[in-house]
């Protein structure tokens, strides 16, 4: 049985003058939960489509267990797009028939699948209500429902959980954990980072159409700076500031923030706190996954189509002051 992973190579993707995918390459395994991040317009949903077939790439190759996606392979694909796409006017229940026969369930099967989905994300009572009679949140979920009620193999949301409640995010969340766990590979792309980095097995951040950094939210921080959070009651201001390698990235109180330049020693930062006060806390500090995001996303980013260069997001020095201290 051929590895069930879904290969993005290369792919680029002009529209005119703009270069939307400049070699965007990556890969969601089975059962893998893979998050696409990305600033806006940075190629997020341009590459969903071409996956899905909805556009064509100018070069690159998309494959699907080893071969090249065909129309055959993208009906076995459940997507969410963006800008949505029910039929405002169908009741819902119709609609998910509608589409899981499109995708060659039989009748009697998709009936039962639309039935068990609505139930499953919560919407089984609107179930005969025009779609447009649906609040937005509760359109989303049968959306969702809609991308699932086939039975795909693969899974490709836009934006999944933007605009939803709590509660609905959490379900959004066990479904999308449960189809991992099914062996699906799922990607899907969020702003909301926090629940990116909750969520997902790896994440891939995208800027100016190429990916620039992509693994394990762990992964992503052994690629940065280390950081120390060091805690000396009493210390006075900027008692760090002037050791070689090392930049002092935000002071909160007593503790202090520091990022070590590869090659710089931490003792050296210990000694000095010792000097200056008592040491209460000594320790490393773990970026949050939107701090490893602007950092790679800052060293990388040009105007919207222009590349201005590339990393691995490796380099922090245009990390914001916002550090996670816990
Ligand atoms: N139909 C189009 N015509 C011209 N340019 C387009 C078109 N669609 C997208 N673009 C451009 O391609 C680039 C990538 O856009 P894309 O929508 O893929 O980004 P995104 O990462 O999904 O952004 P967002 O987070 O805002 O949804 C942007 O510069 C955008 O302006």
């Amino acid at each position: 049985m051929p590895d069930r992973r879904l290969e993005i190579d290369d792919v680029r993707k002009r529209y005119g003058e703009v270069v939307a995918l400049d070699g965007m390459t990556f890969d969601v395994r089975e059962g893998e939960l893979f998050g696409f991040v990305g600033s806006n317009g940075a190629g997020k949903t341009t590459t969903m489509r071409i996956v899905l077939g909805v556009l064509a790439a100018d070069a690159g190759q998309v494959r699907w267990a080893g071969r090249p996606v065909d129309l055959a392979a993208r009906r076995r694909i459940g997507y969410m797009p963006e800008e949505r796409g029910l039929y405002p006017k169908m009741q819902v229940r119709d609609q998910l028939v509608h589409l899981a026969r499109l995708h060659g369930m039989p009748a009697a099967a998709a009936g039962r699948s639309a039935d068990a989905w609505l139930e499953r994300l919560g919407v089984a009572a609107r179930r005969d209500d025009e779609v447009q009679k649906l609040s937005l949140g509760n359109q989303q979920r049968v959306q969702l429902a809609a991308a699932l009620v086939h039975d795909p193999e693969v899974l490709v949301l836009d934006e999944p959980f933007s605009g939803l409640d709590p509660v609905a995010v959490d379900v959004m969340s066990q479904v999308l954990r449960e189809k991992c766990d099914e062996g699906v590979p799922v990607v899907f792309s969020s702003h909301q980072l926090e629940l990116v980095e909750r969520l997902c097995d790896r994440v891939g951040i995208v800027a100016a159409g190429r990916m620039v950094a992509a693994g394990t939210v762990d992964e992503l921080r052994a690629d940065g700076t280390e950081r120390i959070v060091v805690e000396v009651p009493g210390a006075p201001p900027g008692w760090a500031e002037d050791l070689p390698g090392m930049t002092v990235r935000a002071t909160e109180g007593d503790r202090t923030v520091v990022d070590l330049a590869p090659g710089a020693d931490d003792q050296d930062l210990l000694r000095r706190a010792l000097a200056v006060g008592p040491v209460r806390e000594f320790r490393r500090g773990r970026p949050s996954l939107a701090e490893l995001f602007r950092s790679a996303v800052s060293t990388d980013e040009g105007a919207p189509g222009v590349r201005s260069r590339t990393g691995s997001g490796s380099d922090t020095a245009g990390a914001t002051d916002e550090v996670t201290v816990a």
